[in-house]
């Protein structure tokens, strides 16, 4: 064979190699062992199309679906794709799907643009209600999101799924908060979760991935109809990506813990500090659905936030989060460095506590640095 074709066929995998490292198995094509091999080549065999999954994807999803107690867990480019797939694959015109006030913003937006456009009714609930008022004959499908991921809501999923028994209702929850770990949704009958990969199983704030689990109560006919839409969007996560979420899965408990144990401690740092109004921490029994979670979770994440007080100006607050010097002011949270982000314009969280809201996603920092850089913070601002 000339040299210019050697170079275009690979050689046999090296027999005999391991390494403590996750394998990065990239592929478009697969290649089949013969004609024949690609008569039942579906989506729910594995290798048959990169865009399917690869060792890699297939190893990423089987154990998020261990970790997670769940049946099958599918991997998507991003948490928002996970969310996209659901309502997408589970949703027809007609039907009605009902969303907590509380829900993630791009995924209100998709049922605000998207889901509508599809002549599907979404509505949002209370979260800290209840579900039977809201509840139609089309209702096919509800969202859980809790805590919720600014304001902290803690959800009673207990009485909700009651308000739920025995109706034909899928339910689903957004659980990147928990990781997957912090709540055990199929424990409490939920059909459906999904997170954000990006957030703390990949840990290092390096890529974006989502996952979509269905708990082991669901007929095979959920997983066909999620796997098939799936196939038909094309929602082919990176095994790049993936391996960086298999080194994360590697760590994810000792920094889970870690940063939530720093985070609680700046939270109580924070809860009488003559500035702030109120402190959304679950641990914090004056947080709304603190019952709820000292019931139903196993402990805190990472996330909380603080509102200051009525006279402190949208422009103080935006000083506020200016001044942080440790803080890098961004959305996605989970990662080993601690992020900050105010939300002056969203309706929703104004409504409720004014411009004066600021979220904080704790990393791994030194906890003092974290609160003297805060209180720093407060200075320059001006707030008090
Ligand atoms: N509820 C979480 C996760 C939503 S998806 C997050 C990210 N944008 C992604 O697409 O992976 C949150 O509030 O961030």
């Amino acid at each position: 064979m000339d040299w210019r074709s050697k170079l275009l066929h690979p050689d046999a995998p090296p027999a005999g190699f391991k390494s403590l490292a996750p394998s990065t198995h990239r592929a478009s094509t697969t290649v089949f062992p013969n004609f024949a091999a690609t008569a039942d080549a579906t989506w729910q065999k594995p290798y048959t199309y990169g865009i399917y999954g690869t060792p890699t994807t297939l190893d990423l999803s089987q154990r998020i679906a261990t970790m997670t107690g769940g049946s099958h867990t599918f991997i998507v480019p991003s948490g928002q794709a996970g969310i996209a797939l659901i309502n997408l694959a589970l949703l027809r015109p007609g039907d009605h799907v009902l969303i907590p006030d509380t829900i993630y913003g791009t995924h209100r937006d998709l049922m605000r643009q998207l889901i509508t456009q599809l002549h599907i009714e979404a509505t949002f609930y209370n979260p800290l209600g209840t579900l039977s008022a809201h509840l139609r004959p089309n209702t096919r499908l509800v969202w859980f999101e809790s805590p919720g991921s600014v304001t902290m809501e803690v959800q009673n999923i207990p009485a909700l799924m009651e308000e739920l028994r025995g109706k034909d209702i899928l339910t689903v929850i957004d659980d990147t908060y928990s990781a997957g770990v912090l709540f055990r949704p199929f424990d409490h009958g939920i059909d459906i979760s999904m997170q954000a990969i990006s957030k703390y199983i990949g840990g290092h704030s390096d890529l974006v991935l989502g996952c979509v689990t269905t708990a082991p109560h669901t007929d095979h006919a959920l997983y066909l109809k999620l796997g098939d839409t799936f196939r038909i969007l094309g929602l082919t996560a990176s095994p790049d990506d993936c391996t960086l979420a298999l080194r994360g899965l590697q760590t994810l408990s000792v920094r889970l813990a870690a940063a939530a144990e720093s985070a609680l401690t700046l939270a109580r740092a924070l809860e009488n500090h003559p500035a702030i109004a109120i402190v959304l921490h679950p641990s914090l029994p004056s947080n709304p659905g603190h019952s709820s979670f000292m019931r139903d979770f196993t402990g805190p994440a990472a996330l909380f936030s603080i509102v200051f007080h009525e006279h402190t100006t949208r422009e103080q607050t935006e000083a506020f989060v200016d001044a942080l010097r440790f803080f890098m002011i961004g959305y996605s949270w989970g990662g080993t460095t601690s992020v900050v982000m105010a939300y002056p314009d969203d309706t929703r969280i104004v409504a409720q506590h004014g411009p004066r809201l600021v979220r904080f996603g704790i990393g791994l920092e030194y906890t003092a640095d974290l609160l003297e850089d805060i209180h720093q913070a407060l200075a320059v601002a001006k707030i008090s």
